[in-house]
């Protein structure tokens, strides 16, 4: 390779390191943001636990961080494995390795597996085409890779999110995925937008782009603890906050509270809801992010 060649593809080596560094951090940033974002029914916000025993707000912002290498790592596979089957196996290892990863950080408990699934198949998308960072082309792009088989994923996981996509027949993160995140891209993020738009202030707006997506998710966490019930519960509930003006408003808010307090006494949690938000705030982001200085593509 002469000296020319050598140091254009040096360049575009580094370039590509670089901008999988900056969209890990969008990443991690997002589902920092998502944690933070308070008060959020039955989930784990700065108040506290939420419906749960084994998380608090620290312990997911470590395993937040935790990781940052592997979705970094996948987004630098994305850039660089044009092969769909090749690129699908590495982040589906990628994808594994962080969820080990990630259960080192937090002593064995599960705080953001599905969280990596999503994410990480976005973040991938996202620097398939840096040029094309459009929502429903990321999207669209994840689509593609959650639909490329894995040899090596487990055939089943063995998980409840899991069971209860085979119990009551629904779709779940997978189904999510391979359908092109229709909750984040038509639910969540418009909501987001159209909320700012009317001049919501942003935690407000997040807060209801959250009771959005609660309102329409087939969320397995919620099903796997309580079944349909559960979910109907869940969907009314948010549906309602929404009906009496959103979190931004006085009525909003004390039927957000009552929300708070019936998830709680349910012993329910959307976390899937919460993981479809951090993914819409990750577009959102990317989507308003400048293009590269060098306009490299
Ligand atoms: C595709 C996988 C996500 C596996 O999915 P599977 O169907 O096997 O079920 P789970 O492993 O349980 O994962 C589902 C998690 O996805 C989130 N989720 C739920 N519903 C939806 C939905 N409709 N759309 C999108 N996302 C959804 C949710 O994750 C969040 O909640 C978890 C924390 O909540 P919690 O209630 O505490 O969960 P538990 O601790 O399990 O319950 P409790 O004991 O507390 O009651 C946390 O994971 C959040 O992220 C669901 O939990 C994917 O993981 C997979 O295929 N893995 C295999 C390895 C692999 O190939 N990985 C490649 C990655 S690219
Ligand atoms: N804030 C949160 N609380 C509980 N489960 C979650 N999964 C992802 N984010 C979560």
């Amino acid at each position: 390779m002469d000296a020319v060649l050598f140091t254009e593809h040096r360049a575009t080596h580094l370039w590509h390191a670089g901008h999988a560094a900056r969209l890990a951090e969008l990443v991690v940033t997002a589902l920092i943001d998502e944690v933070t974002l308070s008060p959020k029914p039955g989930l784990v916000d700065v108040r506290g636990r939420g419906a749960h025993r084994d998380l608090d707000w620290a312990l997911m912002c470590r395993s937040a961080h935790a990781l940052r290498p592997a979705f970094q790592a996948m987004a630098e596979a994305g850039a660089t494995l044009a092969e769909a089957v090749t690129l699908r196996e590495r982040i589906g290892r990628l994808g594994r390795d962080g969820e080990a990863a990630m259960l080192a950080a937090t002593g064995g408990v599960n705080t953001h597996r599905g969280a990596i699934w999503a994410l990480g198949l976005l973040v991938t998308a996202a620097t398939q085409a840096p040029a094309d960072c459009a929502p429903q082309q990321v999207a669209l792009r994840a689509a593609v890779l959650a639909n490329t088989p894995d040899r090596h994923a487990p055939r089943r996981t063995g998980h409840k999110g899991e069971r209860a996509r085979l119990d009551y027949g629904v779709g779940g993160a997978r189904g999510q995925a391979e359908a092109g995140f229709p909750h984040v891209v038509e639910v969540a993020l418009p909501a987001l937008w159209q909320a700012r738009a009317a001049g919501v202030a942003e935690d407000a707006a997040r807060l209801d782009a959250l009771l959005a997506l609660m309102s329409l998710l087939d969320d397995t966490c919620v099903l796997a603890r309580g079944g349909p019930a559960a979910l109907d519960a869940v969907q009314a509930g948010a549906a309602r906050v929404l009906d009496a003006g959103g979190s931004a408003t006085p009525a909003g808010r004390r039927a957000l509270m009552r929300l708070d307090a019936e998830f709680l006494a349910l012993n329910v949690s959307p976390g899937g809801s919460a993981d479809l938000l951090a993914a819409a705030l990750f577009l959102d982001r990317l989507n308003n992010a400048a293009p590269a200085p060098d306009g490299r593509p």
